[in-house]
């Protein structure tokens, strides 16, 4: 099988793919994508793709809607790159408090003469506070903000988290000492500093705009390493200018940020460390592997998670809508052809649901006949024949 890649995916996620028999970027069509942040939105992804995964956690620049539509399940690598997200946000929580910049910038204007005398009596103007004591405001309690808030109270801040969709999963991972807020306005109100960890989606479009910002404490910091379009950048900018907002640190650079002294930008390198790339890049390989050879789905944002040991001599997986009916249409299909049904999983999330067959029996010339009549099921988007190499040596 073929791999296509964007962007610069470590070595064990491809080094993984190869010792597993696929070919990258080969001349043929792809059976799989495997990306970062390029922007798929605008590409043509040809019907020979079977899934789509993102080596890293946001998949705002994969058009997820599209692909559901297709049955084709879009994959990301949840907690992959949290740990240096968390660090990179605990030095922009240093520099929010410390002028760093400045100071290195002015420790090497001063060179010649008795540096050390010039350098001591100017020092004066790079004094900054501490995190002790102060308020931290985490917005989104996922694989990040729960790693920001934790790490936060280590440092002696009190610190207040804000995630309506909390998953149970999630929730244990939260310190007990975190206060957890019931609205966004508690958080903006009580904190020194707000540091934003959810994902990019058309609901949290400017999620911090002009009013989230005018609720803020005066002279508080924001930070966002979570996507560009998550602050209204030209509202920050216009808090920052009136004194209100003390600071803004973000991941994601923008024309209208460039021109104010209190801004830092990073250029998106939040998940760029060796240790997440690394990580991300194999656990996505894993996924898609696991996906193109069983059909079992591990991480998926649009359809279900199936993961069940491949035990059988053949699979079928069918990605379908999410409607009344579905798994006796389907189970019709497979008695009309005389084949027996081994085991059965069958799940739903939202609009979409995945139905998996186990089957050990399925005479030859009966691959494509079972494949087609139950893509021709209403409601059906897409069916994939699985066959278990280990049982099917002598075929
Ligand atoms: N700068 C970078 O390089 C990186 C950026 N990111 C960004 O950070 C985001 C968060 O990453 P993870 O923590 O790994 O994702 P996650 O999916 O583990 O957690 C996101 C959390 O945000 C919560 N949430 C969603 N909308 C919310 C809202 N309006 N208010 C409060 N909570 C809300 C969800 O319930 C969820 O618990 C990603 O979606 C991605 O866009 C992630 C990794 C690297
Ligand atoms: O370095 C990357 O691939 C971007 C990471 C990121 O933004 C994410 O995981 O959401």
């Amino acid at each position: 099988m073929n791999i296509k890649t964007y962007n610069a995916i470590s070595h064990t996620g491809l080094d993984y793919l190869k010792e597993h028999g696929y070919q990258i970027n080969a001349d043929k069509p792809a059976d799989g994508i495997l990306l970062r942040s390029q922007d798929l939105h605008h590409e043509t992804i040809p019907n020979s793709v079977k899934a789509v995964v993102r080596a890293g956690a946001g998949f705002n620049n994969i058009p997820v809607d599209d692909l559901s539509k297709r049955g084709i399940p879009v994959f990301n690598t949840p907690g992959g790159n949290a740990n240096a997200v968390k660090e990179l946000t605990v030095a922009a929580l240093i520099m929010a408090a410390r002028p760093i910049i400045g100071a290195i910038d002015f420790s090497k204007e001063v060179r010649g003469g008795d540096v050390s005398l010039r350098t001591e009596s100017n020092k004066g103007g790079y004094r900054g506070t501490e995190l002790y004591e102060k308020t931290l405001g985490v917005i989104g309690l996922g694989n990040v903000g729960s790693k920001v808030a934790n790490i936060a109270l280590s440092f002696g801040m009190k610190v207040i988290g804000y995630d309506p969709g909390l998953s149970a999963n999630t929730a244990w991972r939260v310190d007990r000492h975190i206060t957890h807020a019931k609205s966004v306005e508690e958080v903006l109100k009580e904190s020194d500093y707000v540091t934003v960890h959810i994902p990019y989606t058309e609901k949290n479009h400017h999620f911090i705009d002009a009013d989230k910002l005018a609720m803020m404490k005066d002279n508080a910091a924001l930070i966002n390493f979570s996507r560009g379009s998550i602050v209204d950048d030209e509202a920050a900018v216009a808090a920052l200018n009136a004194d209100k907002l003390r600071m803004f640190i973000t991941d994601f650079s923008n024309d209208v940020l460039f021109d104010s002294d209190k801004v830092i930008i990073t250029p998106h390198i939040g998940g760029s460390t060796v240790e997440a790339e690394d990580t991300s890049a194999l656990m996505a390989a894993k996924q898609l592997d696991d996906y193109l050879t069983t059909g079992n789905i591990v991480n998926s944002v649009n359809y279900p998670d199936i993961n069940e040991p491949f035990t059988s001599k053949y699979r079928l997986g069918v990605l379908h809508n999410n409607v009344p009916n579905m798994i006796g249409q389907i189970t019709k299909v497979v008695g009309e052809l005389n084949l027996n049904i081994e085991e059965l999983s069958n799940r739903a999330v939202g609009d979409y649901a995945y139905t998996l067959l186990a089957l050990n029996q399925l005479p030859k010339g009966q691959e494509e006949n079972i494949v087609d009549n139950l893509a021709a099921i209403e409601n059906v988007l897409n069916v994939e024949l699985y066959q278990n190499p280990d049982l099917n040596k002598e075929k």
